[in-house]
């Protein structure tokens, strides 16, 4: 576990059991110990893989100038539960309340409480992985907007960034196939990896794919290039994704959408210089553009 420490996040509030606080208000200042593994960040130096600490001090703020509450161990559960629900990586975490100015009638430095909350397993975990979609039959951009919408709508899979799209030339299959739309999306999910596969394949298959001819035309193909730090090699679910290193239809929109992102530790960006078909790729106009 690795730690993030927060301090002084200050604010002008109204909580208090007294009419006078209410009436008044006073200042509120919290700390924050957050419990999260921040590996992946550190290797990977992008802050789409940690906890953004400008967001989590900005839920902090609103939360001690937002709506009064009697007592300042109100305060503390209430923020947490908040963060824990709108951070999925963070596991465990400490809130502490201070309320310098309290109505003490001796004198005192300070008075706080302190919260400390975790992850129960009726909260699961929430892992990141990054998808990528591709359509060349029907009609594509539509397709890609109701799949991304089907992902969002999973009660298990919250869409963390989305990235431009491309079009691309065909790689294998048949001759003569439609040009592809290509992009990458990531996500945060409470499933297993095995489970992502399913709800990917189940958006497929109500998108009317068909599994007739390898890389054949398809109205709409989700692979899964990689799922947190999981390496596996099941036939049925390869991870990170075994082909994804040389695609230039998977790297070159993931790299619009993360420049600095790496895939099995290199930089996607220097990978792209040696796909092959990256010549025939072009970022789409338009509103996806
Ligand atoms: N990382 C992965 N993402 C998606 N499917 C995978 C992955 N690893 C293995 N598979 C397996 O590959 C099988 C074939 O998938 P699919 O028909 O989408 O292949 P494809 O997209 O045509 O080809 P490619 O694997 O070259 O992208 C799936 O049934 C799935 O079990
Ligand atoms: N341009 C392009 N070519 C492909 C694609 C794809 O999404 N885009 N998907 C394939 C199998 O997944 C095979 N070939």
């Amino acid at each position: 576990m690795d730690w993030i420490q927060l301090t002084g996040v200050n604010g002008y509030g109204y909580h208090g059991v007294f009419a006078q606080e209410r009436y008044q208000g006073q200042h509120f200042s919290v700390d924050l110990n957050i419990g999260t593994d921040f590996s992946a960040a550190a290797s990977s130096d992008e802050v789409t893989d940690t906890v953004h600490y400008g967001e989590v001090a900005a839920l902090v703020h609103a939360h001690i100038v937002g709506e009064p509450v009697n007592l300042i161990e109100r305060l503390a559960a209430n923020i947490a539960t908040d963060i824990l629900q709108n951070f999925p990586t963070i596991d465990r975490l400490e809130v502490r309340v201070h309320k310098p100015d309290a109505p003490i009638q001796v004198p005192f430095e300070s008075v706080a409480v302190t919260h400390v909350a975790r992850r129960d397993k009726a909260t699961p975990s929430w892992q990141q992985a990054i998808l990528a979609l591709g359509s060349n039959l029907g009609e594509k951009d539509t397709t890609l907007d109701t799949a991304i919408e089907a992902l969002q709508d999973h009660p298990n899979i919250r869409v963390l960034n989305v990235s431009p799209r491309a079009i691309t030339k065909a790689v294998g299959g048949p001759e003569g196939q439609p040009d592809f739309v290509n992009m990458v999306v990531r996500v945060a999910t409470t499933l297993k990896p095995f489970e992502l596969l399913g709800a990917c394949q189940q958006i497929e298959s109500d998108h009317d794919r068909v599994r007739t001819i390898r890389w054949g035309p398809r109205t709409l193909d989700i692979d899964m290039i990689t799922y947190a730090d999981v390496k596996q090699d099941s036939p049925i679910l390869r991870l990170p994704h075994p082909l994804a290193h040389q695609r230039a239809f998977v790297l070159e929109p993931w790299s619009w959408m993360e420049p600095h992102a790496t895939l099995n530790g290199t930089p996607i960006t220097e990978l792209l210089r040696q796909c092959p078909d990256r010549e025939g790729l072009n970022r789409a106009k338009g509103r996806h553009g």
